[in-house]
């Protein structure tokens, strides 16, 4: 396999709302999309969407990290191949540039698994599981708006919610996760305060929302309060997970050998790296007895096609994955297999990812 083309493209994708999290609001994101293209005419798509908030290169570098590898791919006898099929070949990916990896070993990957005539998930676990659950993330801010939209999920078929909280009164919060509850009916609602409380405010916050029917909270306090967030969650009356913390270096480390009580990873290939890096989290993780699920990091539909496939190899499909959030987007394509339906995705049966330009 020879690649005969490599081609960058931008990818801006608008927010239909802005969407608020206790640490900033978005409102459009910026990223690349790569294509390869081989010599028997194959076509493999990666996406890069960084998020530098979350500890990913900022879209300046992602850019001139993937504008100055291409080219010599070009040219190469074959593509780079990752992880386990690397024959040395890891060099040739890029370090320090988590979203340029991610784009690039995405298209390589989706280009092998074509050749072996093999769907993505398939190529990345041969138990891989044919649908993935997807919670609904719920954007609204008031109580009555967000009742309308969790039960307007449930009807759809979803079977997770996810609210953000935090930034707010933690009384505000409560308002809002009581009219989340009273419309969800047995659907389990997940939290996610984004760092955005001091342990003693995670610690009262914890106490009053992480009661009866929510599932967990994801990132009580910032990043670096590792140590916080393990103390947390030995008291918190709900499970913790882990989110932002991961991205930083060792933190995966000390959260898989410290006795853990952080029992649940948010693993987002963007931020990680790629898909092979954080299946390898994946599966530690899972030897450890601790439980993951995959997330966006609000990206296009080529990254959340390459996550959907992931999520349906990961050792586990208990927890929904963070992949219902197109229709977040004003330039979202219409239609496609990534799309979740009853609250899931059903993986294309296809060699490669299933993406098509
Ligand atoms: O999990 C989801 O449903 C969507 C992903 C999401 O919430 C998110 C999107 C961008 C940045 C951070 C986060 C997060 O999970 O914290
Ligand atoms: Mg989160």
């Amino acid at each position: 396999m020879r690649i005969v083309d490599a081609s960058l493209e931008r990818l801006r994708l608008e927010m239909v709302r802005p969407l608020r999290t206790a640490a900033g609001v978005y409102a459009a994101r910026e990223g690349f999309v790569v294509r390869l293209v081989d010599d028997a005419g194959r076509v493999g798509w990666g996406e890069a969407m960084p998020l530098a908030e979350f500890g990913t290169e900022t879209p300046e570098a992602c850019e001139r990290v993937l504008t100055a590898l291409l080219p010599a791919l070009r040219d190469a006898a074959g593509p780079p191949l990752p992880g386990p099929w690397a024959e040395g070949g890891e060099e040739r990916f890029p370090a320090n540039h988590p979203a340029a990896r991610h784009a690039l070993e995405q298209a390589c990957l989706d280009l092998l698994a074509q050749r072996r005539g093999l769907p993505l998930c398939q190529l990345l676990s041969s138990g891989a599981r044919a649908e993935v659950l997807v919670n609904a993330l719920l954007g609204a801010a008031s109580p009555e708006d967000l009742a309308q939209e969790a039960r307007r999920a449930v009807a759809e078929g979803y079977e997770t919610l996810k609210l953000k909280v935090a930034g707010r009164p933690v009384e505000e919060d409560a308002a809002r996760l009581a009219a989340v509850r009273g419309a969800a009916g047995a659907a389990r609602v997940r939290i996610d305060a984004n760092g955005g409380w001091t342990e003693p405010e995670a610690e009262r916050a914890l106490e009053v929302l992480g009661g009866e029917g929510v599932e967990l909270c994801e990132q009580p306090v910032a990043a670096e309060a590792l140590e916080a967030l393990c103390r947390l969650a030995a008291r918190a009356p709900c499970p913790l997970a882990a989110d932002e913390s991961l991205a930083l270096p060792e933190a995966a480390r000390k959260l898989l050998t410290s006795a853990p009580t952080v029992r649940v990873l948010v693993l987002k290939p963007m931020v990680l790296g790629g898909l092979l890096p954080t299946l390898a989290l994946a599966r530690e993780a899972a030897r450890q007895g601790m439980a993951a699920y995959v997330t966006s990091s609000l990206d296009g539909v080529i990254a959340r096609a390459g996550a959907a496939h992931l999520a349906a190899a990961l050792p586990s499909g208990r927890y929904a994955s963070g992949l219902g959030v197109g229709h977040l987007f004003r330039n979202e394509p219409d239609l496609h297999p990534f799309r979740p339906l009853r609250g899931r995705i059903l993986l294309p049966r296809t060699p490669g990812q299933g993406v098509h330009s």
